[in-house]
C-alpha cells in the first residue's frame, strides 16, 4: 500500500507573517472594473501576429465589454514557486497573481506543470508521495503552506473541479449537504437552511431549474455535463472564494461545454476561477487574463521542467503575444 507523506514547503527570504487563515473573509462581489487595460473588445491586432491563428479569437469573447486593470488585484498569489515530485523539478520559478472576480487560464503543452500549479494552490499535492512546494503561495496574502494552516481549510477556501464530473454515490440533495455536513459546518436556519443552500447553490451552478423535481434522486441519473454542474454546486456548498477548474471540460460534448462556460462567466461575478485548460478557444472565450506555459528540457538529466512563459490579458496572448514561444503555441507551431 503506497505511504502517503505530506507536501512540505520552504518559504523564500521574503516570507513575511501573515494572520491566521480563520481571519480571511470572503471577497465581495464588487466589479474588479476599472479604468486602465481595455477588454476584448478593445484589442486590436497587431503588427507581427498576422500568423496567429485567427479562429482562436473568432468565436469571440462571451463579455466583449468587460474592462479589467491592467494588474490583476490577487486573491492568490504564487511567488517564486518550484514544485518537485521526489528529485523531479516539475515547474520552476513560477510567479503569479490571480485576480479578484477575474478567470485565469493556464495553458501550455503537455507536462509543463499546468496541473502541478492549480493542485499546489490548494495543497492537493498534500496527497502525494515526495511532492515537495519551495517559494510562497498566498491566498489573500496568508501563506497557504503556514505551519499553522490547515490544508483542509485551503481546500475549502480554494475549492476543485475536475476532469471527469465525479459526484458522490448520493442524491443530488445530499451531493450538495454532504461538504457543510462533514466538515462540520452548521447551516443556519436547520433543514430549511440546507434546502435554501442547495437550492442557492444548484442555481448558481445552472442546474436548479434542470433538477428541482429530483433533488432525491441519485447524481448518477444526470448527464455528464449536469454531473459536472453538480460538481461545481457541491464545490459552492462550503463557501470558496476560488474555484480551481482542472480541464472541466474536457470529458464534455460542445452542449455541455458550453452550460458551464456560461456558468463560469455568471459565477465569476463571486468567485475567482482559475482554469487548466487544453482548448485555446476555450481560454479566448473565457479567460480574463492567460498565463502560458511550457517545458525545458534540463541539461544533463533532460528533465522537462514546466515555466511560466508569459502572462498577460488574454486578448493580449493571443493576439499579441511578446513572447515567441508563445505565438509558436498559439498558431500551433509546437505543443
Ligand atoms: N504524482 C506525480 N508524481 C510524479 N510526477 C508527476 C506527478 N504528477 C505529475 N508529474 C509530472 O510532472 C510534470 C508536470 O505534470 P502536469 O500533469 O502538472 O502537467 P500538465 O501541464 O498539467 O500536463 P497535461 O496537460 O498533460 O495534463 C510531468 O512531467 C508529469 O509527469
Amino acid at each position: 500500500m503506497a505511504t502517503y507523506t505530506t507536501a512540505t514547503r520552504t518559504s523564500p527570504s521574503t516570507h513575511r507573517s501573515v494572520p491566521s487563515f480563520g481571519t480571511f473573509r470572503r471577497g465581495g462581489a464588487g466589479a474588479t472594473a476599472t479604468a486602465g487595460t481595455a477588454g476584448a473588445a478593445g484589442a486590436a491586432g497587431t503588427a507581427g501576429t498576422a500568423t496567429l491563428d485567427a479562429s482562436v479569437l473568432a468565436q469571440g469573447r462571451r463579455d466583449q465589454l468587460r474592462e479589467l486593470p491592467s494588474k490583476p488585484d490577487p486573491v492568490m498569489s504564487a511567488q517564486e514557486v518550484d514544485v518537485y515530485y521526489g528529485d523531479f523539478r516539475a515547474l520552476t520559478k513560477v510567479s503569479l497573481d490571480f485576480g479578484k472576480n477575474e478567470i485565469t487560464a493556464l495553458i501550455g503543452p503537455s507536462g509543463c506543470g499546468k496541473s502541478t500549479l492549480l493542485r499546489s494552490l490548494n495543497r492537493m499535492n498534500d496527497t502525494v508521495p515526495g511532492a515537495r512546494v519551495e517559494g510562497l503561495i498566498t491566498y489573500h496574502g496568508q501563506d497557504v503552506y503556514g505551519a499553522d494552516v490547515d490544508p483542509i481549510d485551503v481546500r475549502r477556501r480554494v475549492g476543485m473541479v475536475f476532469q471527469r464530473p465525479n459526484p458522490f454515490p448520493k442524491s443530488i440533495y445530499d451531493n450538495i449537504a454532504f461538504g457543510p455536513t462533514s466538515i462540520g459546518t452548521k447551516v443556519p436556519g436547520g433543514k430549511s437552511g440546507m434546502d435554501d443552500l442547495v437550492e442557492e447553490c444548484l442555481t448558481k451552478a445552472a442546474l436548479w431549474d434542470e433538477v428541482k423535481g429530483k433533488l432525491k434522486q441519485s447524481a448518477y441519473g444526470l448527464s455528464g455535463g449536469q454531473q459536472q454542474r453538480l460538481c461545481i454546486a457541491r464545490t459552492l456548498a462550503v463557501k470558496p472564494d476560488v474555484i480551481l477548474m482542472d480541464e472541466p471540460c474536457s470529458a464534455l460534448d460542445p452542449i455541455a461545454t458550453s452550460r458551464i462556460e456560461d456558468c463560469m462567466l455568471a459565477l465569476r461575478e463571486d468567485y475567482t476561477i482559475i482554469i487548466v485548460t487544453h482548448n485555446m478557444q476555450q481560454a479566448a472565450r473565457v479567460a480574463d487574463r492567460t498565463a502560458f506555459f511550457t517545458a525545458l528540457a534540463e541539461e544533463g538529466s533532460g528533465d522537462r521542467t514546466g515555466l511560466l512563459v508569459e502572462h498577460d490579458l488574454t486578448t493580449n496572448i493571443f493576439r499579441s503575444p511578446r513572447d515567441k514561444r508563445t505565438e509558436d503555441y498559439i498558431s500551433g507551431r509546437f505543443g
